[in-house]
């Protein structure tokens, strides 16, 4: 039998995934034993600085895809908000599985709301996307600078001083964390998950057939149909994670996919929102993407770049 060796970060996230994969691959008869291989990438490495500032999203999966080339590993699972817009020529997405919980979890110390939070507090995330939103609705809190794994963020929310963290709510029901911890999720009126939140990505080389085979089987058609939609803005929109982007689609029973999006200004301060539905999802994000750039989001992207740069 074939071995499929399957690269993964070594986050207790990254494993619980990718061991999920392994598992549901061999339930559905998957013909190949799996081994998993750990490997360290750069974004893991780097903690101390603004991912936007260090190259972005990429550098969660950089390394995984080198080993991919190199024939050291055979496929990776990621989540998919961690995927680049356009994946490396010779490299797939072979598999959407069923999405998770796509919002954000507010958690916050005595489980005070995000509402009654109390003027001057502290909320600690790193993602503009996150910062931008909730800034837009309370001007009067602080957002600071928080970094480091799920369980990190967690033991810092206590042993720091924020008044609340804001985490994926995939993230911690992967983890079977959520019950514990989360004091509400918070719908997209008040935070837009990011391009692919909750769902995952099982990347291999495009030439693989048997492996591909084999993925297709665990494909969720949904899913798959709402993330091109969400991607397809996200390329268009070429944001990167220098800007607050956020984007998440649904399908309908008439099969059509509905897409919220959003860029703005990191302080909160602007907010172009546009919703699309339609039947091709390409369509969909691309329409989105031209919508929000004719309202201003492309000038909003250019600058801060501009800031980037200087
Ligand atoms: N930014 C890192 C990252 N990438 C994926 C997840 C969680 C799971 C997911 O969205 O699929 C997280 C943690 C978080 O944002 O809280």
């Amino acid at each position: 039998m074939r071995k499929i060796i399957v690269g993964s970060r070594r986050s207790k996230l990254a494993l619980t995934q990718t061991n999920w994969v392994i598992d549901q691959l061999k339930a559905l008869g998957a013909p190949f034993d799996f081994e998993v291989k750990e490997i360290v990438t750069k974004g893991d490495k780097i903690l101390d600085v603004t991912l936007s500032k260090v190259g972005g999203k990429g550098l969660f999966v950089k390394e995984i895809e080198q080993a991919m080339f190199d024939k050291e590993i055979d496929m990776a699972v990621h989540s998919m908000k961690d995927m680049p817009a356009v994946l490396p020529k010779g490299l797939t997405i072979g598999c959407i599985p069923f999405r998770e919980d796509h919002r954000d979890a507010f958690i916050s110390k005595g489980h005070v709301t995000f509402r009654d939070l109390p003027s001057g507090a502290i909320v600690g995330t790193s993602s503009l996307r996150r910062g931008a939103q909730l800034l837009a609705k309370r001007p009067d809190i602080e957002i600071k600078w928080i970094r480091g794994n799920i369980d990190t963020r967690l033991a810092k929310l206590e042993s720091e001083e924020y008044d609340a963290i804001i985490l994926a709510a995939a993230g911690l029901a992967r983890m079977g964390w959520s019950n514990d911890v989360v004091t509400e999720f918070l719908d997209e009126d008040i935070c837009l998950p990011a391009v692919g939140q909750g769902a995952l990505s099982i990347e291999c080389r495009e030439d693989d057939k048997e492996l591909l085979d084999t993925l297709a089987l665990f494909t969720d058609a949904v899913t798959e149909k709402a993330v091109l939609a969400e991607r397809a803005f996200l390329d268009k929109m070429e944001g990167g994670c220098q800007v607050p982007i956020a984007g998440f689609a649904t399908v309908g029973q008439d099969d059509q996919v509905t897409l919220s999006a959003l860029v703005g200004a990191p302080d909160g301060s602007i907010l172009y929102k546009e919703r699309i539905t339609g039947t091709d999802p390409i369509k969909v994000g691309l329409e989105a993407a031209e919508s929000l750039t004719l309202q201003g989001g492309k000038a909003l992207i250019d600058n801060v770049k501009k800031e980037l740069d200087q």
